[in-house]
């Protein structure tokens, strides 16, 4: 698969002019509120003509402005999930499902319908009214109810900002399992950086109607540039489970050299993980600490440093080919005589497994 996306439009005092080329998996469209994403969204799914650009899936032309192809909405099969679930509330979820299938187009060897509900989780709900459902429940139905209409690419606008974080956690394992288990591209959009960290393959992020960036997801979300919110900055990091301790209920976790032992569920060996380390959480110290109760310390170095306007510095470090940020005040990077190229150990605080 490959999606070819380049857009110029003017929409008020806004101007958007931006391209990307996604490959496979999930492409998140990420950036702060108002940067654009939406909008190449709705040029993508057929919802709006761009001023001048191309939307091209796999060599065949949907929008190109140049010949004045224009392949309207209905007619370019994607699925899309939007913020809302919008389900039919006089329709019970089974109906609601076959709704999607419905559309599908008839000669087309979509997805089984058993295969979708199993996939997501939805079987205990077919039965249901969709005033009866959670709205992350309700959310499965909407992205099965997509999936159903056998879609050469799924468009995700913001699938769950509208809910909790209780529900999004419950949702975050079904949008991994349908990038894993199944071929359909996604494109996602998001203003949340865990999110994009936890799911995209490739993210582009967006700043005021331009491309800023554009890259695999590790690259681009380790650089300090990629979180708007500096709380939320932090590296990404792709590693493979050596091992389990059941007792403690600890996973190790081999990085490229080094190791990182995380509480929680257990992990089976040889699974591949990927794992965010916010750099607010990092700390460093110019001497191996000792009486810590921190479970992970690496040996690092450091590579760059940079100064933040709000009074502390952002640090890269290389920990073995293993890149950790950290964000520590200035007073004390004074204090430790911190530069470019000094041995320290980073401290860490606390590591999100992300998938
Ligand atoms: N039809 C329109 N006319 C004028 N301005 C528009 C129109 N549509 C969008 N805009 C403006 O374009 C900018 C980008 O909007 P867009 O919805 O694409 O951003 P976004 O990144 O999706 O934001 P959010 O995360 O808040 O949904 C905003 O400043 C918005 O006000």
């Amino acid at each position: 698969m490959t999606l070819i996306v380049e857009a110029k439009q003017r929409l008020g005092a806004f101007s958007l002019d931006a391209a990307f080329t996604s490959e496979r998996g999930v492409t998140a469209l990420f950036g702060r509120s108002g940067s654009g994403k939406t909008s190449m969204i709705r040029i993508i799914a057929g919802l709006a003509h761009p001023d001048e650009g191309r939307v091209v899936l796999d060599g065949e032309p949907l929008t190109e402005t140049e010949t004045g192809i224009f392949v309207p909405k209905h007619r370019r099969r994607f699925g899309y999930v939007f913020q809302e679930a919008r389900l039919f509330p006089h329709l019970s979820i089974r109906a609601n499902l076959s709704y999607g299938r419905w559309f599908a187009a008839k000669t087309e060897h979509g997805e089984s319908f058993d295969r979708i509900v199993d996939l997501l989780g939805i079987e205990t709900l077919l039965e249901r009214s969709p005033s009866k459902l959670s709205g992350g429940e309700k959310q499965r139905v909407a992205i099965g109810r997509a999936l159903l209409s056998s879609p050469r690419l799924l468009l995700m606008d913001e699938p769950l900002a509208a809910l909790d974080d209780a529900r999004k956690a419950e949702i975050l394992p079904y949008l991994q399992r349908l990038r894993d288990e199944t071929d359909i591209p996604i494109v996602y959009v998001s203003h949340s950086i865990a999110e994009v960290a936890r799911l995209a393959n490739q993210v582009v992020v967006m700043r005021d109607g331009k491309v800023e960036a554009t890259g695999p997801a590790i690259d681009i979300l380790s650089r300090p540039s990629a979180a708007s919110d500096r709380r939320e900055a932090g590296a990404l990091l792709e590693g493979t489970v050596e091992s389990f301790d059941a007792r403690h209920r600890l996973s190790t976790v081999a990085l490229k050299s080094c190791r990182l032992h995380i509480p929680g569920a257990a992990l089976a060996p040889g699974k591949s993980v990927r794992i965010r380390i916010p750099s607010r959480d990092v700390m460093l110290a110019t001497a191996r600490p000792e009486g810590l109760s921190a479970l992970n310390i690496l040996e690092a170095r450091i590579e760059a440093m940079s100064s933040t306007e709000d009074g502390t510095v952002e640090i890269r470090l290389d920990c073995g080919g293993d890149i950790i940020l950290s964000r520590i005040t200035t007073l004390s990077c004074e204090r430790l005589d911190l530069r470019p190229g000094r041995a320290v150990f980073a401290v860490i605080k606390t590591v999100a497994l992300e998938a």
